[in-house]
């Protein structure tokens, strides 16, 4: 192999962004992918159906390639969750912000996936989307007590993270969802928890 072929592979591994999509089932993770391709790909939106394991999708997106690993949120499959950990660069935390009664058990999750970090790796970013805006009768203050919450945890951990309040089937709040993946975007949602260098 010349060395020129060398070094542009090694430039395509630099610009590889691997994202890992996880939260509870039924959050919308499939929802906010399918967005993403059909936005930044054309792929035609087609209807989502609960994942079964994994999907896994590439994003070429201003010079990166994102790998997009959407994986079920069943209860069933959490345990192996922590498969798809390894050399994560985002983790992109879904949360469906109008199911009341779940989102306890979501922050309990992402709480133990942060107690671990060395699983997922310190270097890793996160980004947390509240899903299902559309569906909260009042969507500020709902998203007020989420962020207060989530900073609660956040600063135990001293962990910067994303936040944004989204609506998958629309796209609302997702338009700079691809530049933060990346890194190039500091005004993504609030950041709560330490000061977040992203790039
Ligand atoms: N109203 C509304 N519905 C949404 C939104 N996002 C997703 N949905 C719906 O929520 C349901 C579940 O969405 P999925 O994307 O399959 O959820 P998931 O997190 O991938 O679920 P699993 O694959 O089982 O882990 C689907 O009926 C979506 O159409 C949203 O922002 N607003
Ligand atoms: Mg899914």
């Amino acid at each position: 192999m010349g060395l020129l072929t060398i070094i542009k592979k090694q430039k395509l591994k630099d610009r590889e962004v691997r994202c890992l999509v996880l939260g509870l089932d039924n959050s919308g993770k499939s929802t906010v992918v399918d967005w993403a391709l059909s936005t930044h790909k054309n792929k035609p939106r087609q209807p989502v159906t609960p994942t079964v394991g994994f999907q896994i999708h590439t994003l070429p997106y201003q010079g990166h390639n994102i790998q997009i690993w959407d994986i079920g949120g069943q209860s069933t499959l959490r345990p192996y969750w922590d498969n798809y950990f390894d050399k994560t660069d985002v983790l992109l935390w879904i949360i469906d912000i109008a199911a009341a009664a779940r989102v306890g058990e979501s922050v309990s999750e992402l709480e133990v996936i942060l107690q671990n970090r060395d699983r997922l790796g310190y270097s890793c970013r996160i980004i947390v989307l509240l899903n299902k805006k559309d569906l909260v009768n009042k969507p500020t203050e709902a998203i007020d007590a989420m962020k207060r919450r989530l900073d609660e945890i956040l600063k135990l951990e001293n962990i910067p993270i994303e936040i944004k309040a989204t609506d998958a089937l629309s796209g609302d709040g997702l338009e700079e969802l691809l530049p933060s993946i990346i890194g190039h975007n500091k005004s993504f949602g609030g950041v709560v928890g330490a000061p977040a260098p992203l790039s």
